[in-house]
């Protein structure tokens, strides 16, 4: 079985370890490396998993996932200089951290080790993650495959070149955080026609199930769905109305432009 080392255990190195054991994957293929005591604790309790330092976690594992935040990853990347990495044993890097190219990484390791640059988002801590990998310089297909392998266990999986990784970050890393917001504001808007917190939590979050459900399910696109609930002169035409006039869909295109741009930009310095 493959050995797996998550490098940082916070939100999406929990997220993956929790769908993987979720998935089915035996604690002892599971190994954190966390800094902060005290999160390290947290996290071998909560999941039975050793808890270590970067040099001991990576040691012995056959694929090191780094997901610790762009700014911190030189440093990693000096602990796993004490580490004999073996690119013959098929030992390779999965990089998590948004921006960062492999190029920043290959440098530093030995001649020709493989680095992947992926990016999951956080539904994977319920078998639904949306996980995009891109390949560095040495990558081979089998590379690519294992960490297909370990990735769909936990959501869906594609591969796209190195290129497009900003823009993927932007759309699909953050993406929950776009639904969650709307979630609230809709919530909110419940709130504010008079219903309960709890009523209006309870019809959002269905209606969000409900409806991305039929996204997955159906063959006809959001428009088309959009059209099907939008009864001429009805109540969704004046709400869909109001939304386009206050500029929902540039703020969108706006917003996961500058997301793009800010993924770049914490590849590019170091902050
Ligand atoms: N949160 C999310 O939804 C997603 C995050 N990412 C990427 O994953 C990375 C981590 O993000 P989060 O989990 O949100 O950040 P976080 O701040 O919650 O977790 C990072 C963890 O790494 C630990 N850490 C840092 N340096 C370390 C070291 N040298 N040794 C051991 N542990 C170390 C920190 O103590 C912290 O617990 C970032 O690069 C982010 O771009 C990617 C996809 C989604
Ligand atoms: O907000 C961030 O920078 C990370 C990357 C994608 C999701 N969370």
């Amino acid at each position: 079985m493959t050995r797996i080392a998550v490098i940082g255990g916070g939100k999406i190195g929990e997220a993956l370890v929790a769908g993987l054991l979720e998935a089915g994957r035996a604690t002892k293929d599971l190994v954190v490396a966390e800094q902060f005591p005290a999160r390290a604790k947290e996290i071998a309790e909560q999941f039975g998993i050793r808890v270590t330092t970067v040099a001991d976690a990576a040691e012995g594992a056959d694929l090191i996932v780094v997901a610790v935040k762009p700014s911190d990853v030189d440093g990693v990347l000096t602990a796993l200089g004490e580490v004999e990495l073996d690119s013959d044993r098929e030992q390779l890097i999965v990089s998590l951290a948004a921006g960062v190219p492999t190029s920043r990484f290959e440098p530093k390791l030995p001649a020709g080790f493989p680095v992947i640059r992926a990016m999951p988002n956080t539904p994977m801590l319920v078998g639904e993650g949306m996980s995009v990998i891109a390949p560095g310089r040495y990558v081979k297909e089998a590379h690519l495959e294992l960490v297909r392998d370990v990735l769909s266990a936990v959501g869906k999986v594609t591969v796209v070149s190195e290129n497009q990784m900003d823009a993927v970050t932007a759309v699909s890393g953050s993406g929950p955080a776009y639904f969650f917001l709307v979630v609230e504001a809709m919530v909110d808007a419940g709130v504010s026609l008079g219903l309960t917190r709890r009523t209006a939590s309870e019809l959002v979050v269905q209606t969000m199930l409900g409806s991305a459900a039929m996204l997955d399910r159906s063959e006809e696109s959001a428009t088309e769905l959009r059209a099907a609930v939008t009864s001429p002169a009805g109540t969704t035409a004046a709400a869909v109305r109001v939304l386009e006039q206050n500029g929902l869909r540039s703020a969108f295109i706006e917003a996961l432009h500058t997301a793009k741009d800010r993924s770049a930009q914490q590849g590019a310095i170091n902050d």
